[in-house]
């Protein structure tokens, strides 16, 4: 199995003595349970032999300044009982509970239940880094190796949780936006210890898993993600932070997850840590006040939900019904660089949009639509730009199990099946379906204008 080269480095705690949990002789014993998780994820040579405690003190003081100054304690987040002691396998109380609810008529309940906890997990380590990007200001904005740490780190949590938690099949594969090959060059020492520190913290500071990872075994955990994806078999598709410019500014950004079988796009979870739980409306992705941090989730032919990231009963979400374009908004990318904001203007002022545009970072735009935010979602790369499947795949299913429809600028239906990219040459649109016929005409016409314009003869 790929996963026991990948984790080869990585070790694991048993659980302390005394620990509360049954040991009886017909349930598994924690050192059982601890051994069978491991084994799952290519660690079962490793279990009985290491005892190591997480050297905290010495975490504390090798931090560097844009890491947080305290070890993060996450208040919010639901822990299991007693969780400094959970085994490995133990599957926290909120986890079983949203995978029987969920499971109602639902045939990836078990994989959605692991997606929300891959992405809420990802979601506490990403804050803690942009709190502390904040907190230390200009000099560490000039700085990307912050969000180099978070994101490196996110895709490995979120790794860690669907190995751990997703039914075990016979391969795990995941489509991820990062790889170690940078890690690996020289220079990248310090870099790397600290993203080891900082996934280690995180995994003692949830309690779920008692596994300590060493710098190879994050190495490795990272290259899981090197999968090509395709048209056969199960892939996760991971973008561990959309909208890096976003998570540095401050703005949104969000850890994308979805899962792909047989090429289509089966299950969604947009983990949106800035973004507010109320409508953002006419905001521009600033918060109304409400709570913030979403959670969007969806599966295919079981609808579209959000709930809160701190955890909240999940609620059904559905596009916005406008179907007079006098009345909708639009959303784009923050960043000119990402999107042609002069062809966009184009075909909201051919379709008769009044409202400006709502630019705002990362997928968490297809989060807003899909709970009827907005009306209307644009996005038109410039030339030569390859649009990327962990940029889409999340946000996608998010939008058409709300009710919505998403094509490319042709209006055909996006071909998650192709490997690593979409392979489309023009832009990605996304609206209720009263509006799309509307919609695909106006950027037709404003694409043939603006290439006329371009080449006049
Ligand atoms: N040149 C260019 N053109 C088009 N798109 C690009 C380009 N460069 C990057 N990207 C991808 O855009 C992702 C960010 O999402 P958005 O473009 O929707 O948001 S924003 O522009 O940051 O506001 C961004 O995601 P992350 O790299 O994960 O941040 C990229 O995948
Ligand atoms: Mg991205």
């Amino acid at each position: 199995m790929r996963a026991s080269a990948g984790w080869a480095g990585s070790r694991v705690l048993p659980p302390p003595a005394g620990s509360l949990y049954n040991t009886s002789a017909s349930a598994p014993t924690p050192a059982a349970h601890t051994h069978m998780a491991a084994a799952r994820v290519g660690l079962a040579s490793h279990a009985s032999t290491c005892t190591i405690a997480l050297p905290r003190s010495r975490l504390l003081l090798l931090r560097p300044p844009y890491l947080p100054r305290h070890l993060p304690t996450f208040p919010n987040y639901p822990r299991p009982a007693s969780s400094s002691a959970a085994p490995t396998s133990y599957r926290p109380r909120r986890l079983r509970a949203m995978s029987q609810a969920a499971g109602n008529g639902n045939p990836y309940a078990a994989e959605l239940a692991a997606a929300k906890k891959a992405v809420t997990l990802a979601a506490r380590l990403c804050q803690a880094v942009q709190k502390d990007i904040l907190q230390s200001g200009v000099q560490s904005k000039a700085d990307k190796s912050p969000v180099t740490v978070a994101d490196y780190g996110s895709q490995i949590l979120v790794s860690l949780v669907l190995k751990m938690e997703a039914p075990a099949s016979a391969s795990f594969s995941m489509v991820a936006e990062e790889d170690s090959e940078e890690l690996r060059k020289e220079g990248a020492e310090e870099i790397l210890e600290n993203i080891t520190e900082l996934v280690n913290e995180t995994i003692v500071d949830d309690g779920s898993y008692s596994i300590y990872f060493s710098k190879e075994g994050i190495l490795s955990a990272i290259d899981d993600g090197k999968s090509e994806g395709g048209p056969s078999g199960r892939h996760w598709v991971l973008d561990p932070i959309d909208g890096t410019k976003g998570f540095l500014r401050g703005d949104q950004y969000a850890i994308a997850l979805a899962l792909l079988d047989e090429g289509k796009v089966v299950l969604g979870v947009l983990a949106c840590p800035n973004l507010s739980l109320g409508s953002i409306g006419n905001l521009n992705g600033g918060s109304s006040g409400d709570q913030v941090g979403a959670l969007f989730s969806a599966t295919i032919g079981c609808g579209a939900e959000v709930e809160s990231l701190q955890g909240s009963p999940p609620e059904k979400i559905s596009v916005s019904s406008i179907d007079n374009p006098v009345n909708a908004s639009f959303f784009e990318s923050y960043e000119g660089a990402h999107s042609m904001h002069d062809l966009t203007g184009s075909i909201a002022e051919k379709l008769g949009v009044q409202a400006p545009p709502v630019r705002i970072d990362s997928q968490t735009k297809y989060g807003a639509l899909a709970r009827g935010d907005g009306t209307i979602y644009l996005r038109f790369p410039h030339k030569g730009y390859r649009e990327k499947i962990w940029d889409h795949a999340a946000g996608s299913i998010v939008v058409t199990e709300a009710g919505g429809v998403v094509t490319d600028a042709s209006g055909n239906d996006l071909d998650f099946s192709k490997g690593r990219f979409l392979d489309l040459d023009t832009g990605i649109i996304a609206t209720n379906k009263q509006l799309m016929p509307s919609l695909l005409k106006a950027v037709q016409e404003a694409i043939k204008e603006q290439s006329q314009a371009a080449s006049p003869l």
